[in-house]
């Protein structure tokens, strides 16, 4: 039941059980031997039934797992009522309770398999019909700057949930990029990242894209203003704001008052999340970069994983299965972060996606029902594209005291072929050499071999590799812009899936508001020593040693 401790069903206990007693008989190298069918048995081919082509498999058999144990994990899912509360989030029920707002990303992309009823959902196609007109007009040179130049430069002005897609997905499909279009992102209110930006920019021919779902978020504002004020002494008339500023928010009154007229507003609406917000107008930027065809099939592969995740049994439905693997390490194994290991160097922002994307969900401790969870939720995400990782933290991944479970990803072929792919064959060779190392290790007896008579015992335990180290391994053919919205959307429902089990609301932020009030407390302290009250001693020393040294 939503919101009730996962510890309290009858599947969590008994999956305690079986971790305590079985835990340490679950040996990869001895599931392997003992099954030749392991790879077959716990593996799935994804293919989207309809739209764009999409495909992947989805390896999960080096995992610390067997039927029984996955059984069980599956029944956790359905105590939890998982499938009644995904239903519920696909039907425009207001599963974000706290804020009492529907969560309808999957309105975004749907290409009416779904009925949903919620205020604004019969809007999604104009919006994109807007997007699609803007965008072609822009690549295509019918919308002109302020001195009839065509648009060479687009700035997203945006943070967080507002910066964090378009970034990812641009990066992802580059080979879909119009070349002669630069993107750029400004996220941080650091004034660094707004000055180096502009200093690439031509403000006769940027177009600046203000991305944010509250319009009130300080950053976006602040770095929106002075963006403003850049192009301003250029173009010197308020009235050619029109041609160079658009905005991205739900919010048309801000908007307004910001001097971007309604015309070049895109809308969206409360139930969509700005870290599910990348489907919405907040893709923008990403449309203009690769083309409003490829932003489609973008959504139209999301929408083809929304079909598998609400149509498909628990037991092959691969959100659920990559959820419960997660539990399973987070909950009984005690693992505390995730890491995902993209080999695509495209694909180098998919962990950064991500952790918004996955901590800002779960990293929550009360449930929906305002108790104190007694066990671990939301894991820490992180990692970086391979190879990369290899030569830097993988030595903790392979040899460390912690467990981190890990997701290996990589395309079958690559969109740059250089040398007859060679590079690709050496990237995939690590791909799935690393995965193989994690979980079989070297034995002290091979070490010995190596090393040979004479080596100390400290070298040779040193080159031992222990393994059974779990790992998922995710290949597709290539990165397309259907087969990325596919990934995007297996992530997400992962997501939800791990947050109903826990009982939290997946689709609130609390966490992220008290700073903010704190840093405007501060603010307004900054001028004068004698302003700062109020703080403990800490926070009192650090604002007196920045008021002694800083300089206008
Ligand atoms: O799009 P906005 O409203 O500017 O919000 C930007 C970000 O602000 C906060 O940090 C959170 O609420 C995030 O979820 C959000 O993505």
């Amino acid at each position: 039941m939503p919101g009730k401790l996962a510890s309290e069903y009858a599947s969590w206990k008994k999956l305690q059980e079986i971790y305590d007693s079985e835990h340490s008989k679950l040996v990869l190298k001895d599931l392997f031997a003992q099954d030749t069918e392991r790879f077959s048995k716990f593996s799935r081919e994804y293919s989207s039934k309809d739209g764009p082509d999409v495909t992947f498999l989805l390896d999960y058999s080096k995992n610390l797992i067997t039927q029984p144990i996955l059984d069980t994990l599956f029944s956790l899912v359905r105590e939890a009522e998982v499938e009644k509360e995904r239903d519920a989030m696909f039907s425009g029920a207001h599963i974000n309770t706290s804020e009492d707002r529907a969560v309808l990303h999957v309105a975004l992309r749907n290409f009416g398999d779904f009925s949903i009823k919620e205020n604004g959902v019969d809007e999604v196609g104009s919006v994109l019909a807007h997007m699609k007109e803007f965008t072609e007009a822009v690549r295509n040179g019918a919308w002109k700057g302020y001195t009839g130049k065509t648009i060479n430069t687009v700035v997203n002005i945006g943070i967080g949930g507002s910066d964090l897609g378009p970034v990812m997905v641009t990066e992802a499909l580059k080979p879909y990029a119009k070349r002669d279009l630069k993107a750029h992102f400004v996220s941080n209110i650091d004034g660094t990242h707004l000055a180096e930006t502009l200093r690439e920019c031509d403000p006769e021919r940027t177009l600046f894209i203000i991305a944010s779902k509250t319009f009130t978020t300080q950053e976006t504002i602040t770095n929106a203003e002075s963006a403003r004020e850049w192009f301003l002494a250029a173009a010197k008339d308020k009235a050619h704001v029109a041609k160079h500023f658009v905005a991205l928010s739900t919010n048309t009154k801000a908007v307004t008052a910001f001097g971007i007229s309604e015309s070049n507003m895109f809308q969206f609406w409360d139930w969509v999340g700005g870290r599910y917000s990348l489907w919405s107008a907040i893709g923008l930027s990403i449309a203009l970069v690769i083309g409003y065809n490829h932003f489609e099939e973008l959504l139209k592969g999301a929408h083809g994983m929304d079909k598998h995740f609400k149509e498909t049994p628990i037991e092959q439905n691969l959100p659920v299965i990559l959820a419960v693997l997660g539990i399973w390490y987070n909950d009984f194994y005690g693992a505390q972060t995730h890491c995902l290991l993209p080999y695509d160097q495209y694909l180098h922002k998919f962990a950064d996606y991500f952790q918004q994307g996955d901590m800002e969900s779960n990293g929550k401790s009360i449930t929906k029902n305002g108790q104190r969870v007694n066990y671990q939720t939301g894991p820490i995400i992180w990692g970086a594209a391979g190879t990369n990782g290899q030569h830097s933290f993988y030595q903790l991944l392979h040899q460390g005291t912690k467990l981190v479970p890990t997701d290996f990803l990589a395309p079958a072929t690559t969109h740059n072929p250089i040398g007859g792919s060679k590079h690709h064959r050496i990237l995939l060779s690590n791909f799935f050499a690393q995965p193989e190392a994690l979980a079989f290790g070297k034995t002290e007896e091979q070490v010995r071999q190596e090393v040979g008579e004479g080596a100390s015992e400290a070298l040779v335990k040193s080159k031992v590799f222990e393994g059974n180290r779990p790992s998922n391994s995710i290949m597709f053919p290539l990165l397309t812009p259907a087969t990325l919205g596919a990934l995007i959307a297996l992530y997400e429902h992962k997501i939800f899936v791990q947050g109903v089990v826990w009982g939290i609301n997946s689709f609130d932020q609390m966490g992220v508001e008290l700073g903010k009030v704190l840093a405007k407390n501060i603010l307004a302290q900054l001028d004068k020593p004698d302003d700062v009250k109020g703080h403990d001693s800490s926070t009192t020393g650090l604002i007196h040693y920045y008021q002694k040294y800083r300089k206008e």
